[in-house]
């Protein structure tokens, strides 16, 4: 493993059975703590915004605000938010997803996306790909281009990638880190 991941990973903290039993909650504060790790992270996921030609970021909330608003600052692109429903004052598109148990809506205003911009998604853990697949439905329905989806960590023993191959169509997901 290279240093940066072995330094990313290192800081990742697992609790167990929280929010509920069974589930292995991977806990990003302690990196977030680290001034260097967090840098390391930052430029990893501004590289890859640039690398694949992303003109915007969408950050979901709320961990993939943390992550994302500072890899647009330091990639020279704009950092747009997808919010939980009800939390955008604007008009918003939404887009309604299932979770493991339910099911929930994320919502962008719709003025911050349009035909010619280029997004990359970037959250912290991608899992079920819930999550991350009603961004890219959302990126779409915008008429934007979909650059990419970045993450910290990639759960390999849930189905998110193959969740999201439809809506990525050929688009890269990038991991920096796959448990
Ligand atoms: O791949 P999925 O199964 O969709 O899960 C991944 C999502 O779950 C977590 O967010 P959560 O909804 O817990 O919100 P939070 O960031 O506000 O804690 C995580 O930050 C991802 O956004
Ligand atoms: N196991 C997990 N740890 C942290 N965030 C998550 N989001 C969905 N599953 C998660």
């Amino acid at each position: 493993m290279t240093d940066i991941k072995e330094l990313l990973l290192s800081r990742i903290r697992d609790v167990a059975d929280y929010p509920e039993p069974g589930v292995m909650f991977k806990d990003i504060t302690p990196l977030l703590a680290d001034p260097a790790a967090f840098t390391a992270l930052t430029d990893a996921l501004a590289e890859l915004t640039v690398r694949h030609g992303a003109t915007k970021i969408v950050g979901l909330e709320a961990r993939g605000f943390i992550l994302g608003a500072p890899a647009a600052v330091r990639a020279g692109v704009g950092f747009i938010p997808v919010r939980k429903a009800g939390k955008l004052p604007g008009a918003t598109l939404g887009q309604a997803y299932d979770l493991e148990y339910g099911s929930a809506e994320i919502e962008v205003h719709a003025e911050d996306l349009s035909a010619g911009d280029r997004v990359m998604v970037i959250d912290d853990v991608l899992a079920t790909g819930g999550t991350a697949e009603a961004s890219l439905q959302l990126i779409r329905r915008a008429g934007a281009q979909v650059a990419g989806v970045a993450v910290l960590m990639e759960l390999s023993f849930l189905p998110g990638r193959r969740r999201l191959e439809t809506a990525l169509a050929g688009a890269p997901l990038e991991a920096l880190i796959t448990v």
